[in-house]
């Protein structure tokens, strides 16, 4: 098994969760694989008049609990695989947190720091036209991801309702907020990673206030975490984005490291605190680690050098599952992506009810639902991890996630 690539760590945890569960093997088969994929080539003219080809992809992973929903990545690494894992994880994240949806996930394999937003807009326009037939409100949902936002979400969905003579707001989430969007959809992801790591440490009887912290990936996911952390009263040493790291021993202040990195492009351009590489932030000596990039950035070889005792998945599938199992064998507490990021998923689900119900609720009550949603996902996770017998929390989460699906397929005739 090729253990780095995202769909194998993904199936060798589905295996690993499913196996006291006595599935039927065409069940787990079917709980490895996509329902489908798109996959397409964009031709776009760019500014200078060329035509340039883009690959891009939409997997629909599972909807026996709902419409597909999942986020939308550019970057230039998106693969076939990935796509089909991330679509994968967020099948089990819908379940886990108990969202009336399926999961899917798209990208495009391109990088859009080396384009116009010009460009940007006509390359996802292209996209939008090529989803149109398979995704809407009751069928597949889209929502931002790594490279992806407010704006790319509003051009989704004009050229959706556009294309099909309507007004359908909720066939995307993560909209700008005159558009559609919910109060705290920026911030859930971030939020949900912040509630995730303040209920392990009461569970594990430890102080967040004063715990160190170090955020690898310094973006949407991580700065808000960071930020949250940081108002908890966790002391933040190290963050980090793709041009590297930067630590404080006695702590940053994400919202300044932000306002660095907005001004300059990184935040190595921070004026305070020591550089450091992106494996050194990594491989700190702090109480909490926080993956908030991309998906493998701790495989077998980084594992041994990492030295947190509580890692927190901000991003999905941060650990290969060798290195996965490496930890679990130091006795690390990981709260798994799946619960832990979930926040954004939880937010997007609360804009599609109010798109469709067209009424829009204050931040405060948003909050309230995604933490109430965040901590009895905790508590279901910690006591299945008693009942059965001492399972690592990613285990209990899937276990709890599969059985959902297992009965959905059952209920409707699909599965035994
Ligand atoms: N945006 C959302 O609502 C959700 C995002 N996620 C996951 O969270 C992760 C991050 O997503 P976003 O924050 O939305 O993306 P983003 O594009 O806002 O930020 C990603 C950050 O990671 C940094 N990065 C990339 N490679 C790196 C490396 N090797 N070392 C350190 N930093 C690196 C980038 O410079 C950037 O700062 C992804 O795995 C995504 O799938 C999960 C749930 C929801
Ligand atoms: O908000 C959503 O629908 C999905 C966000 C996402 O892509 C994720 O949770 O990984």
């Amino acid at each position: 098994m090729d253990t780095t690539n995202p769909l194998a760590s993904l199936r060798a945890q589905v295996t690993r969760a499913a196996e006291p569960l006595e599935l039927d093997p065409g069940v787990l088969d079917g709980l490895k694989a996509p329902d489908r994929l798109l996959e397409t080539t964009l031709e776009v003219r760019m500014d200078d008049g060329r035509i340039e080809t883009f690959t891009a992809y939409r997997s629909q992973f599972d909807g026996a609990r709902g419409p597909y929903k999942g986020g939308i990545r550019y970057h230039p690494q998106v693969t076939r695989e990935e796509v089909i894992a991330l679509s994968g994880w967020m099948t089990f994240k819908t379940a886990v947190v108990g969202l009336p949806f399926g999961g899917g996930k798209g990208g495009i394999a391109f990088d859009p720091r080396s384009h116009s937003a010009a460009e940007i807009e006509r390359i996802t326009r292209s996209y939008a036209t090529e989803l149109r037939p398979i995704i809407g409100v009751d069928r597949d949902i889209p929502a931002p991801d790594v490279n992806t936002g407010q704006r790319e979400m509003n051009w989704l969905k004009d050229t959706y309702e556009t294309l099909e003579g309507t007004t359908e707001p909720g066939v995307v989430t993560g909209k700008a907020i005159e558009s559609g969007g919910s109060a705290g959809r920026v911030e859930a992801t971030g939020r949900s990673v912040f509630l995730a790591a303040r209920e392990v440490f009461a569970h594990l009887d430890r102080d967040l206030s004063g715990a160190t912290v170090a955020v690898q990936g310094f973006g949407n996911v991580g700065a808000t975490a960071a930020r949250f952390l940081h108002e908890a009263g966790a002391n933040v040493v190290a963050v980090s984005d793709s041009s590297g790291g930067v630590y404080l021993e006695s702590g940053l202040d994400p919202t300044d490291v932000l306002a660095s990195k907005r001004e300059g492009d990184s935040v190595v351009d921070h004026h305070v605190g020591e550089k450091l590489t992106n494996e050194d932030v990594l491989t700190l000596d702090v109480d909490l680690l926080i993956p908030a990039a991309l998906e493998g950035a701790i495989d077998a070889d980084l594992a041994p050098a990492v030295q947190a005792d509580v890692i927190v998945e901000g991003a999905n599938g941060p650990l290969t599952d060798d290195a996965d199992r490496q930890l679990q064998s130091r006795d690390v507490t990981i709260v798994p992506d799946i619960l832990a990021n979930a926040g954004g998923v939880i937010v997007s689900y609360l804009e599609w009810v109010q798109n469709r119900q067209r009424h829009y609720w204050e931040e405060s009550r948003v909050n309230a639902e995604l933490e109430d949603r965040i901590v009895a996902a905790f508590e279901e996770i910690t006591e299945t991890v008693e009942e059965r017998g001492g399972l690592d929390l990613r285990t209990a989460a899937y276990s709890v996630a599969i059985d959902r699906i297992r009965q959905a397929a059952a209920e409707r005739g699909v599965w035994p």
